[in-house]
């Protein structure tokens, strides 16, 4: 869960979780779920050694493919987004572990409307915020996350994110908090670069995705204080909500025109996006298993490890049942966007084809980032 090696506490709550944990501690990079996965990079035997590399697998998943792969410009945006890390203060003399992620091919990827550089750093410096939330008060122990501290830290993120209103007194305490702390910094940071691109109603929305994702942090935050694996229901519902439906949300705004609220928020949207949502961090899970049961035996929630748990199934089983949920989720949002696409707006069927798009530059970020592979 954290782009920075960390220390967690390992989890088991129920009768087979050790059994279950266990299992998923002893698979390593390429191990887990082999037959549900298919080889991506070949497989290879070096000129030195009779030892074949270990094949790089991927989960062959219901996902559109990205709509383009701009490497420049990706790269652009990434310099810009480690130079904002870098001065902001985030991830600490990692600066290599933030440019290796490249966040700026995610923003490249996952929005294939604009290339303007600008823009697109806009909604980078969103995510990588989001994430140096995620780091440095949830997951990465390294960077001082404590569990003690999570649902306070993330209560004044928000009063960040969500200006509080205090008396001036009390507001400069504020402010010297948010001095003192590059996460807070981050969020302001990244929000007021967003505004010279997103108006008040888009920037709301925001506020309010980021608040969901706060609570979704927190959900995990008591899984791990209180040693509990949830069951999947409840695990799915939480990665609705602690997922990227925060970047989605911003699709309109680095396209450069806005889905206004009646139908961003209608029900039906609402729904078709939230599969969307979920279906974007399946993928995470999928691609990042491996790194979350590192060395060290320290392993973290995703989706195969609950549905491992839950159904008593091997991690190769479980991986192939998660992926039959992603590609539920993903047929689902790709049935009920077209019927809305058909019926509704021009606009927001162009809003919902931004969001397969950025289904697709998502998993193929994810193939590519050093986050996850380590490359
Ligand atoms: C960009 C964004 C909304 C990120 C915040 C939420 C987040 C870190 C994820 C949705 C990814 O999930 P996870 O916590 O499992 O992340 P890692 O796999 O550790 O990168």
């Amino acid at each position: 869960m954290s782009l920075l090696s960390r220390a967690a506490t390992p989890i088991a709550s129920r009768e087979t979780s050790d059994l279950v944990v266990g299992a998923l501690l002893r698979t390593g990079p390429g191990g887990i779920g082999t037959s549900a996965l298919r080889p991506a990079g070949g497989h290879t035997a070096t000129a030195e050694s009779d030892t074949p590399e270990p094949t790089r697998r991927e989960p062959e998943i219901y996902c559109p493919e990205a709509l383009r792969d701009d490497v420049a410009l990706g790269d652009e945006v990434n310099e810009r987004l480690v130079a904002w890390a870098e001065r902001i203060g985030i991830y600490p003399g990692r600066v290599e572990e933030v440019r290796g992620a490249n966040f700026g091919r995610l923003v490249m990827l996952t929005h294939p409307d604009s290339d303007d550089p600008d823009r697109l750093t806009a909604a980078g410096k969103c995510a990588l915020a989001e994430w140096a939330t995620d780091d440095h008060y949830c997951d990465d122990e390294t960077q001082g996350s404590d569990l003690t501290l999570l649902g306070a830290r993330l209560g004044v993120a928000n009063a960040v994110v969500d200006p509080a209103h205090l008396p001036p007194r009390y507001a400069a305490d504020l402010e010297r908090a948010v001095g003192r702390d590059p996460v807070l910094r981050a969020l302001r940071g990244a929000f007021e670069h967003l505004a010279r691109y997103a108006d008040i109603e888009q920037v709301n929305r925001l506020r309010q995705e980021i608040a969901s994702l706060f609570v979704g942090y927190d959900t995990e935050g008591s899984w791990r204080a209180s040693e509990r694996v949830p069951p999947v229901w409840e695990y799915l519902v939480n990665r609705q909500d602690n997922s990227f439906l925060p970047c989605m949300a911003l699709v309109d705004v680095v396209g450069g025109y806005r889905l206004p609220a009646a139908e961003y928020y209608d029900p039906r949207v609402r729904r078709a996006v939230s599969f969307a949502a979920s279906a974007s961090v399946i993928v995470n899970d999928l691609y990042s298993t491996a790194k979350e049961s590192d060395a060290s035996g320290l392993v973290d929630f995703n989706l195969p490890m609950v549905i491992a748990v839950e159904e008593n199934c091997s991690t190769e089983e479980a991986v192939r049942r998660s992926v039959a949920v992603h590609d539920d989720l993903v047929r689902t949002f790709e049935a009920e966007s077209a019927f809305l696409s058909a019926t509704g707006s021009p606009r927001l069927g162009r809003f919902l084809a931004a969001v397969w798009a950025w289904l697709g530059g998502n998993r193929e970020w994810h193939r590519g980032t050093a986050r996850y592979s380590g490359a």
